[in-house]
């Protein structure tokens, strides 16, 4: 076995559910969290974060971070080793960009590193879903691009979905968070057949529509049924912003994951002008957001020895 000092893995923020593909497609953002893993002679449990939003990551083996690295040794069969952990965030916190996905995916990744390698990436994805409970974050963060898992049997099938490069993620973050927990609970555990089906076919239109870039295909393709009529309520100035967001010539909006991040799809051409209404939008309905524009970001997971 190699020794290794110390290993650092960069992991990118998600764009989960993109409308109407709740708990199956999501993209990775160029938006990064990284994390540093030493392992220690000494014994016990370090782990400092540092960055914006710090104080909201626990420090304790509460931490998700360290949650992952466990649940690797707990599936290889081994003693979890002594180790410290250097968080930089660069991702915020419970806003609806994966956060909790990076901690997860890197986590697993940092700990199969440290152990040479045990895990091939399939399996380190099969774990990574587990602990977060759905696909749609971890899998684009472990695989970078836009990506569409669908379960078969014990397995997932996962699609490397085409983005035409004219579409333009911005993203308006506000400056309160929603844990996606909380924005869980207010779904309805069954919907109604003509729900179900609305779902199925503006995904398969989403599919077809950031394929091509096709305006009026994604105009039409961001509705969504499943959960975003639900979680609206839980975000001050949604109508608002969204208003502002079609005003300004965006192809549509949608709530980032569980929110309360709200992603705009627009193109070059309106990207500027999408970012002000947004953020004056949120502005005069006395919330404080940062607007970014994005890109996807293709290589999701790195590490560094
Ligand atoms: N870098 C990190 N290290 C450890 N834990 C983290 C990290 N980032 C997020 N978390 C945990 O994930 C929680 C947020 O998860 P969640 O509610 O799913 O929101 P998000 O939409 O950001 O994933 C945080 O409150 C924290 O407990
Ligand atoms: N499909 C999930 C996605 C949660 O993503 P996150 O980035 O908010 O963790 C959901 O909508 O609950």
């Amino acid at each position: 076995m190699s020794v290794i000092s110390s290993i650092t893995v960069t992991v990118p923020a998600t764009t989960a559910n993109l409308g109407p593909g709740f708990d199956c497609i999501g993209a990775a953002l160029t938006l990064y969290n990284k994390f540093k893993f030493t392992p220690l002679a000494e014994g016990g449990l370090i782990i400092s974060v540092t960055g914006k939003e710090a104080e909201g990551v626990q420090t304790d083996e509460n931490n998700l971070l360290y949650q992952a690295f466990v649940k690797f040794y707990q599936y290889i069969g081994q003693k979890p080793p002594s180790v410290k952990m250097e968080i930089d965030l660069g991702v915020p916190l419970a806003r609806g960009l994966g956060s909790s996905a990076t901690a997860i995916v890197g986590g697993l990744v940092g700990a199969n590193q440290l152990a040479d390698a045990p895990l091939s990436v399939l399996e380190v994805m099969k774990l990574a879903i587990a602990m977060e409970g759905h696909p749609d974050n971890v899998v684009p963060a472990l695989l970078g691009g836009c990506r569409l898992a669908a379960s078969s049997g014990d397995s997932w099938e996962i699609c490397d979905v085409p983005w035409y490069g004219d579409i333009i993620p911005v993203v308006a973050i506000p400056d309160f968070e929603l844990s996606t927990s909380e924005a869980r609970q207010v779904l309805p555990p069954q919907v109604t057949r003509s729900d179900a089906i609305f779902n199925t076919a503006h995904l398969g239109l989403l599919l077809r529509g950031l394929q091509t870039g096709q305006e009026q295909w994604l105009r039409t393709a961001l509705q969504d049924k499943l959960h975003q009529p639900y979680r609206q309520a839980l975000i001050p100035g949604y109508d608002a912003v969204n208003a502002a967001a079609l005003g300004a010539g965006a192809y549509g909006m949608v709530i980032s994951g569980a929110g309360p991040t709200l992603l705009a799809l627009v193109n070059q051409l309106q990207s500027q002008a999408v970012q002000e209404a947004m953020l004056s939008a949120w502005q005069s309905a006395g919330i404080m957001a940062v607007v970014r524009s994005l890109s996807l970001d293709n290589q999701g997971v790195t590490y560094q020895r």
